[in-house]
C-alpha cells in the first residue's frame, strides 16, 4: 500500500491509547508488526508525563501519525495539528474533527473545512470520515490522498456497521486508499474489512483493552493478512441455493 508515496507493509495501523502501561503498549506494538502508530497530542501532553511517553513510542521504531483526537471544531483540529507538526516533525496529520458528544461522529463538514486549511499548509491529512461517498470526493478535492472511513463508533468495538457502505467506497474510489478506522472489536471484523478490499485497517481499543493485548495485537495482525490475501484471491460469488460440490456424474453406474 502507498500513501502519499510512502510504501507501507503491514496493513495494520495501532492506536496508542489506554494500555494499562507503556511496557504492555510496546509488547501489543511489536507483535502486531505494525509500522505506523497514532498518537494523541493532547494525550501526549496533557497529564504532564508526555515525555516518557513520547520516549516509549520512539523505542518503537515505528512511523508516528499524530491525530486530533478530541477536536470538536475545525480550528481546534488545525490548531492541534500545527502543534502535531512541530512536536513530531511529521506532516501526517490524522484529521478528527468530532460532531457529536455522544456518538463521536466525524463532523463532515467541518472535516473538509479543516483538510482544505491543512493541505494547502502542507500537510499530508488521512481524514477519519464516514462512509459518505460525497464527503469523500469533497474530501479528495480538498487534497487528501486516503480515506479514513469510520468501522463503527470509536471504542465500541460493534464491528462493521455498514459493510454495504464500504463496499461503495471501494467501487467509488478504486485507486484511493482506505483504511477502515475505528470500531473494529473482533479479528473477523478486522478480517471483514479487508475481504471488502480496504487496503487497511486502525484500531485500538480492541487491543488495548484485551485481556492479553500482546496477543489481541497478534491475531489481528492475521486477521488483516488473511483478509487481504482472500480479497485478493478473488473469492467466489454466494449463491442463494445449494450447489453439490461433488460431481455426481457415472452414480447410474452403480445402481
Ligand atoms: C486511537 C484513535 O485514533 C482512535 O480515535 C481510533 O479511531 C480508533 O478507534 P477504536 O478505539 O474504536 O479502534
Amino acid at each position: 500500500m502507498r500513501v502519499y508515496g510512502t510504501e507501507i507493509t503491514s496493513r495494520l495501523l495501532l492506536g496508542t491509547a489506554q494500555y494499562p502501561s507503556p511496557a504492555v503498549l510496546a509488547a501489543a506494538v511489536k507483535s502486531s508488526g505494525t509500522e505506523i502508530i497514532t498518537v494523541s497530542l493532547r494525550r501526549e501532553t496533557a497529564d504532564g508525563s508526555g515525555a516518557g511517553f513520547w520516549d516509549s513510542l520512539r523505542e518503537t521504531g515505528c512511523r508516528i501519525l499524530p491525530n486530533t483526537a478530541g477536536c470538536h471544531s475545525v480550528q481546534e483540529a488545525v490548531t492541534t495539528a500545527r502543534m502535531a507538526r512541530e512536536l513530531f516533525d511529521t506532516p501526517w496529520i490524522k484529521l478528527e474533527v468530532i460532531g457529536h458528544s455522544d456518538t463521536l461522529q466525524p463532523d463532515v463538514f467541518g472535516l473538509v473545512e479543516a483538510a482544505r486549511v491543512l493541505s494547502s499548509e502542507g500537510f499530508q491529512v488521512f481524514p477519519y470520515t464516514t462512509d459518505d461517498l460525497v464527503a469523500g470526493e469533497k474530501l479528495l478535492e480538498a487534497g487528501c490522498e486516503v480515506l479514513m472511513p469510520w468501522g463503527a463508533p470509536i471504542g465500541s468495538g460493534q464491528g462493521l456497521r455498514t459493510p454495504d457502505g464500504l463496499r461503495a467506497m471501494r467501487a467509488h474510489f478504486p485507486d484511493v486508499p482506505l483504511i477502515v478506522d475505528a470500531g473494529i472489536g473482533r479479528p473477523s471484523d478486522a478480517a471483514q474489512a479487508m475481504e471488502l478490499g480496504m487496503d487497511a485497517v486502525l484500531l485500538n481499543t480492541a487491543v488495548a483493552k484485551a485481556g492479553d493485548p500482546a496477543g489481541m495485537a497478534r491475531a489481528m495482525a492475521l486477521a488483516v493478512e488473511a483478509g487481504r490475501l482472500g480479497y485478493e484471491a478473488d473469492p467466489m460469488e454466494r449463491r442463494d441455493m445449494a450447489v453439490p460440490s461433488t460431481p455426481v456424474l457415472g452414480l447410474a453406474e452403480f445402481a
